[in-house]
């Protein structure tokens, strides 16, 4: 019988609750796109999982990579957080291996079965728990008897020396920290660690070091540093860095799993007031006036918030106190484009927070949902030294948005100076925008289930530019 260290997830286990307000038995109405494999026929996916945040954490023997990812658990205390070690994955070795053990290279990434810690994160993925071997580092080998339980949880560290030498692996990731110590001070603590802790003497350590460890980091741990999003200098000393990186954490696990995928997808603040105009532009019995009226307070707000993405430089004014005040000046060459015809609809919240900021206009030609041929665009003659506020208040597939962002990449709009502004999106036309464009930058009020059949936002608001002009036979009779 196979004896189970049970590895429970830290924190409590908000099941029923998500942070966005949905309930969590919510179908996930995509498939995250860093997460690509494919669920083998016994993991059917559990839709009613929210995906968990995974982290890697990587650097050099002895950087003090367990020795983080301890803290940020610690930090982390009112989540469920599990620790994933590529160390567990370590093959066994073999009999004749086992003669020449001083000649077995661990530092290289064939050490490792790949293969099989894919398989364990998938599991993870897949919100399953998973039995992860147990290695022994005085034998070389796994147990053949114990396996450590690890169980579904909100936050998956995997840490080790070389999580980010595959990219299959590294794709994984939402946050890819590399613990960065000097190669002085590692050496010193492997010496201590590997004579007190995996039953070697000072020789062996030196040996190893000279003639796997270190070749192995120049060649293979250095250069994956690259791929890092965060570097930590002097390790578990940096306080503040991990201070800083689990203040990070904490919010994208307080925002949607879109937000967690996309870093240029911005969701604005959710908040009772907001869910109530919500509540009212979706109910098809509100009047005309109503619907244009709250939806005008949203976009408003929108529209603020996707100003506060533009660029600015720091501005000093002298306030009638005679003090000095420091604040910012926003960047003014600045341009709206509204996507005929529901886009037009926010022109005029735009106007309102930006006085006199010129407007272009695209119209994309659709042939039902899935048309793409563009048939107008009136847009500045300088349109591509200016920021651009681009305006549709319904993101479905992402199509029309698509053609637009297209039209003004080839008119010299750099990619990354694009705000796409919309009150609600659809997942499907999140993915294919952020996905397509990954400098440009998504803000909306909400985030819907889906679409259907006929491309439809679901739950969505219907015809936003009928509904908003009062050009629906519905909102005929609802003056
Ligand atoms: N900031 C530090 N100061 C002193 N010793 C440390 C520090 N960080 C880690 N260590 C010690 O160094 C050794 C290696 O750290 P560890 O976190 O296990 O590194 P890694 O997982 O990167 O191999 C351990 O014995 C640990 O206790
Ligand atoms: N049987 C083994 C297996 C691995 N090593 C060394 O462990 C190091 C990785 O672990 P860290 O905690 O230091 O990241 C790696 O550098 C291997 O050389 C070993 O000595 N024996
Ligand atoms: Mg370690």
């Amino acid at each position: 019988m196979p004896d189970y260290v049970i590895e429970g997830a830290s924190g409590p286990h908000f099941s029923g609750l998500r942070l966005d307000g949905l309930p969590s038995s919510l179908p996930s109405p995509y498939t995250s796109p860093v997460h690509r494999f494919s669920a083998s026929a016994t993991l059917a996916p559990d839709s009613s999982h929210e995906q968990p945040f995974v982290i890697g954490v990587s650097g050099g023997t002895a950087s003090g990579k367990t020795t983080v990812c301890n803290m940020i658990i610690q930090q982390l205390h009112d989540h469920r957080v599990v620790l994933v070690n590529q160390d567990s994955f370590y093959r066994g070795l073999t009999p004749s291996e086992m003669e020449r053990v001083q000649e077995y290279n661990f530092d290289h990434p064939d050490a490792f079965d790949t293969e099989q810690l894919l398989d364990c994160m998938q599991k993870l993925l897949g919100g399953h728990s998973v039995q992860v071997p147990v290695y022994d580092f005085k034998k070389h080998q796994r147990s053949t008897v114990t396996f450590r339980q690890v169980n579904a949880s909100d936050v998956i560290i995997l840490e080790g020396i070389l999580v980010f030498h595959e990219q299959r692996v590294r794709d994984l990731m939402n946050l890819k920290i590399f613990v960065d110590s000097d190669a002085d001070v590692r050496l010193a603590r492997r010496i201590r660690r590997d004579t007190v802790e995996r039953g070697r003497d000072v020789c062996s350590v030196l040996e190893q070091y000279a003639k796997f460890v270190k070749p192995s980091f120049d060649d293979f741990i250095h250069p994956s540093k690259k791929y890092a999003d965060v570097i930590i200098p002097r390790g578990s000393d940096n306080q503040v860095a991990i201070d800083l990186i689990v203040q990070h954490i904490q919010t994208k696990l307080g925002q949607h799993d879109l937000c967690k995928i996309y870093s240029n997808l911005y969701v604005i603040q959710s908040t009772f007031q907001i869910r109530g105009m919500h509540t009212l532009i979706r109910d098809r019995d509100i009047s005309k006036h109503d619907f244009a009226f709250y939806s005008d307070r949203l976009i408003r707000l929108v529209v603020e918030h996707g100003l506060g993405h533009l660029p600015f430089t720091e501005k000093q004014v002298v306030t009638p106190t005679g003090s000095i005040y420091t604040g910012v000046d926003f960047c003014k060459k600045l341009c709206g484009v509204s996507i005929i015809r529901s886009g037009e609809s926010m022109e005029n919240a735009l106007r309102a927070c930006c006085k006199g900021i010129k407007i272009g206009k695209i119209l994309i030609h659709r042939h039902g949902d899935h048309g793409k041929q563009l048939i107008y665009e009136k847009l500045p003659r300088d349109i591509s030294e200016r920021h651009i506020l681009l305006l549709d208040p319904v993101l479905a597939t992402g199509n029309s948005a698509s053609q637009a962002i297209e039209l003004l990449i080839q008119k010299g709009v750099p990619e990354s100076h694009i705000i796409f502004l919309n009150l609600i999106s659809a997942p499907e036309g999140i993915q294919c925008v952020c996905k397509r464009f990954p400098s440009l930058k998504i803000v909306t009020s909400e985030i819907d289930a889906g679409l259907n059949e006929v491309s439809r936002v679901i739950p969505g608001m219907g015809e936003f530019g009928d509904r908003y002009f009062g050009t629906d036979d519905y909102s005929h009779n609802k003056q």
